[in-house]
């Protein structure tokens, strides 16, 4: 496990009237669904930045404009290890479209606990919560 290559991964924490934006993956695939923020791997050359706009537009259509970092986590899954770098985002223009997960939910940050949320995403969701 410690020689094997760290995926960065970038998530964004959208915001509004108190609420935050999360997703839930499908039931195939990685992280099979549970609930995360959204986002995805940043792609070689590419900021944080440019990667959580990037993924948010592919993913839910959505222009985000990064605000703030919140904290980067490393989580081991048996079959990779992330390194979760979380960002705080303003929403700017679009309507979310799920175009890549099977629901969304705007949550109060005390309620986030209560959702299945993929592991590497818990410490964010502590802090978040308070
Ligand atoms: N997007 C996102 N991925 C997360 C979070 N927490 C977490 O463990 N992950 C994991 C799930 C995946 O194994 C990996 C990110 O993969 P992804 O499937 O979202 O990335 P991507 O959009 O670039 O997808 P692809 O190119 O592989 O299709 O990180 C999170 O909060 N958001």
């Amino acid at each position: 496990m410690q020689n094997r290559k760290v995926l960065r991964v970038v998530a964004g924490v959208v915001k509004k009237d108190g609420k935050i934006l999360l997703t839930q993956r499908y039931d195939k695939g990685d992280e099979t669904g549970l609930w995360e923020f959204p986002g995805g791997k940043v792609e070689t050359c590419e900021t944080d930045s440019d990667a959580i706009c990037r993924e948010l537009e592919e993913e839910l259509a959505i222009q985000v404009e990064v605000v703030s970092p919140l904290i980067e986590t490393l989580h081991h899954y048996p079959d990779k290890s992330i390194l979760l770098c979380s960002y705080e985002c303003q929403w700017i223009s679009g309507s979310i479209l799920l175009r890549c997960h099977q629901k969304m939910a705007w949550v109060e940050p005390e309620k986030l606990l209560d959702f299945e949320l993929s592991a590497a995403d818990v410490p964010v969701v502590r802090m978040l919560a308070g």
